[in-house]
């Protein structure tokens, strides 16, 4: 079990060229991930999702004080766990396509990734990951500048599918993928909860993440509102703890965009 206890962040930062002062970015952060589940964080742009993945796996900016607990199987998951998992049992798929070598062919990345992850046969884990995710052939050989931004993130997924990670953090996934590699994707993310793993989905879109995981944990100016069950998004959202969570599930196309109650509107503006 991944736990996440009332985590906290805050910035240090100068204000003129004397003053500093810290500015809270992450409060009462909350969330379990158990193997075997796919659990989904969604929340708006700026929330502070990715934040909280990098504070899981320990790679946060230079600036930031963290407070609260992490912990992973009933031990605490501190600097030094983190640095010996990372990468092993525990591993990224970063936001930022810049977390991609310009200089280093894609599959060659990738075998490095696995062979880094545990793999005995790093070059055979690294071509059977990225041809699950449809890169094969050339395609699998080309430097990041020559890959399209759709195919660049699925060679993020590639590397940290390729080892054996036992506990996966997708920070957006699929963004920018069209719908068939899309889908592609959160199946793959499916397919590994299902065999095991503790899946971690930070998205933005709900729609997606209902698709394929068990559980969704809403995030929302820095804070984790609540964690429902993904059949708890359904109907007009009655099952639902927060009237944010609600105004998000009800804004979907499918639910007819019902316009969020006024209450419901200033809470999301
Ligand atoms: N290194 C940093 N220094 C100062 N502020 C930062 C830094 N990194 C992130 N922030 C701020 O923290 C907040 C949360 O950022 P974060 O990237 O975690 O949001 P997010 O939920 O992942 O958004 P998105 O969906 O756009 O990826 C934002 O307001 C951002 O400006
Ligand atoms: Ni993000």
């Amino acid at each position: 079990m991944l736990e996440i206890r009332q985590l906290a962040l805050d910035f240090l930062r100068y204000r003129g060229l004397w003053r500093r002062e810290t500015v809270t970015c992450l409060h009462n952060v909350s969330l379990t991930l158990a193997r075997g589940e796919l659990h989904a964080v969604v929340g708006a742009s700026g929330a502070g999702k990715s934040l909280m993945a990098q504070a899981l796996i320990g790679l946060l900016p230079g600036n930031t004080r963290r407070r609260g607990e992490l912990w992973l199987d009933g031990e605490p998951l501190d600097a030094a766990r983190q640095a010996a998992l990372r990468g092993k049992r525990l591993a990224l798929i970063p936001q930022s396509l810049a977390a991609l070598d310009p200089l280093v062919r894609s599959h060659r990345q990738v075998a490095w990734a696995a062979q880094r992850g545990g793999a005995a046969a790093p070059w055979a884990a690294a071509e059977r990951a990225m041809a699950q995710l449809g890169l094969v052939g050339d395609s699998a050989r080309r430097y990041p500048h020559q890959l399209s931004g759709g195919m660049a993130r699925r060679v993020l997924l590639a590397m940290a599918t390729a080892g054996d990670a036992e506990w996966l953090i997708a920070d957006e996934p699929s963004v920018g993928l069209d719908p068939q590699h899309r889908d592609g994707v959160l199946d793959q993310l499916r397919r590994l909860a299902d065999t095991g793993k503790g899946v971690l989905l930070i998205t933005h879109d709900l729609r997606h993440a209902l698709r394929v995981a068990d559980r969704v944990t809403v995030f929302h100016a820095g804070t984790t509102l609540e964690t429902a069950p993904a059949r708890a998004f359904h109907g007009r959202g009655e099952a639902l703890a927060s009237d944010y969570a609600r105004a998000l599930w009800r804004a979907l196309p499918d639910n007819d965009f019902a316009r969020p109650a006024a209450r419901e509107a200033a809470q999301l503006a």
